[in-house]
């Protein structure tokens, strides 16, 4: 499909290859993007919708219309909303309302909402009677171009981000463009941070369209929305189906995630948004690669930064600990699932466009935050 195709009518399509787990990632808008959707979803004896108190009134009706015709019972699950509330004790809730409804193991589940509500619905359903089917409706930017595609569902532990989870992967992505009209501006840029990530680790053509074309996609220009999202689907595809449980290539998808994870847990699950602490994140891996010697220059810090600042995500990382910031960040950081035998790893660039993970010393670490984060 080319952009010049009717963007109300047109559907791109494209498979994770995984063999048995394969599926595909359908991308439109209303009814065409539906009426392919159908013929995929998975067969079985009730449907769940799971979703949160936000999106709920916005777009559960129009799912369980969608899906009422194709099973014999559909329920919902209204969770709280936030990166806060994504723990154990909202999960349970999902198990609650299943079992509480007679939910049997032929029972699919619906995740109708952003990545806190994908990443929880599918750990649910990789540990619901052991295994129960379940589809990934992303509703926002940050979610079409990443979240559900790939199989990476998880809680957060206070002690680190994602820290309790399964590979487990969806059957269909059905991503409605249309959705994203509701969503806040902060929510968009942090969606932005995800979609620029891909240049750097594997794409710096696309990194050229982004900075040609970051004021369309602020504006929320159809076209560009839905190149953005296509393009980032698929990368995130070839990523994923070379490598489904991140055994070495898949790690390119964490760049800036290694600083951004501490953000995050550091500051307390929803302080930051997960998309403004990986921008953040990627000044500092980008700084990293650059005082390693992989960047000759700061010519690609310095498209980065402005990149980020048009896309309004922050650029500098926050303090954690007036007294001891970088010791804090190194502690937060061991935590990381990339760490071996307690060294930190991080995905460096080299060249831009061209990404690999690499154990750092603590102390050149420590010297890079202690330079570049204001006390
Ligand atoms: N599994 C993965 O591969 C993967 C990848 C990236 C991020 N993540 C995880 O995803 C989470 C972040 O996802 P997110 O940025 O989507 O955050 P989110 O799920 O918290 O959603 C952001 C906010 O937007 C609201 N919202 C959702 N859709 C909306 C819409 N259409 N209109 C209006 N409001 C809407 C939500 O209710 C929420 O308040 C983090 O927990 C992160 O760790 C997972
Ligand atoms: O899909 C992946 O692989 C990613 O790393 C995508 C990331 O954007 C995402 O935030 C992921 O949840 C991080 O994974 P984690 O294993 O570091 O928790
Ligand atoms: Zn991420």
């Amino acid at each position: 499909m080319s952009l010049l195709d009717d963007p109300a009518t047109c559907v791109d399509t494209i498979d994770i290859a995984l063999g048995e787990r394969s599926y595909p990632i359908l991308i439109g808008q209303g009814a065409p993007l539906w009426q392919q959707a159908v013929q995929h979803f998975p067969a079985g004896t009730s449907a769940t919708i799971v979703t949160n108190t936000t999106v709920a009134p916005l777009y559960a009706e129009q799912l369980r219309a969608q899906l009422a015709p194709h099973y014999p019972r559909v329920d919902l699950v209204v969770l709280p909303d936030g990166e806060a509330h994504k723990n154990w004790q909202t999960l349970n809730l999902i198990f609650d309302a299943m079992l509480g409804s007679g939910a049997d193991r032929k029972a699919v589940l619906y995740a109708l909402g952003g990545g806190v509500i994908g990443d929880m619905t599918g750990f649910a359903a990789a540990c619901y009677m052991r295994g129960v089917p379940f589809v990934q409706v992303p509703t926002t930017l940050l979610a079409q171009v990443d979240s559900s595609v790939g199989g990476k569902t998880a809680i957060n532990h206070p002690l680190g981000k994602n820290m309790i989870g399964a590979f487990y992967q969806p059957r269909l992505v059905v991503c409605d463009l249309a959705t994203l009209k509701t969503l806040p501006q902060p929510e968009l840029s942090a969606g932005l941070a995800e979609v620029i990530k891909y240049g750097p680790i594997y794409d710096m053509d696309f990194f050229a369209w982004l900075e040609q074309n970051i004021a369309a996609l602020k504006a929320q220009d159809g076209a560009a929305l839905r190149h953005a999202v296509r393009r980032s689907c698929e990368i995130k595809a070839a990523v994923v189906s070379a490598d489904e449980t991140e055994s070495g290539l898949r790690e390119i998808l964490n760049f800036g995630h290694t600083f951004g994870h501490a953000i995050e847990a550091g500051m307390g699950y929803g302080a930051w948004l997960h998309g403004h602490a990986v921008a953040a994140g990627m000044v500092l891996a980008t700084q990293l690669s650059q005082k390693l010697g992989y960047l000759p220059d700061d010519r690609f810090l310095q498209r980065l930064l402005a990149l980020l600042e048009k896309a309004q995500l922050p650029v500098q990382a926050p303090v954690l600990d007036a007294a001891r910031n970088a010791e804090r960040y190194l502690a937060l950081m061991r935590v990381d699932k990339k760490t071996q035998g307690g060294a930190i790893r991080f995905v460096l660039l080299n060249p831009p466009g061209k990404a690999h993970t690499e154990k750092i010393d603590d102390a050149i670490v420590a010297d890079l935050l202690n330079a570049s984060i204001a006390a």
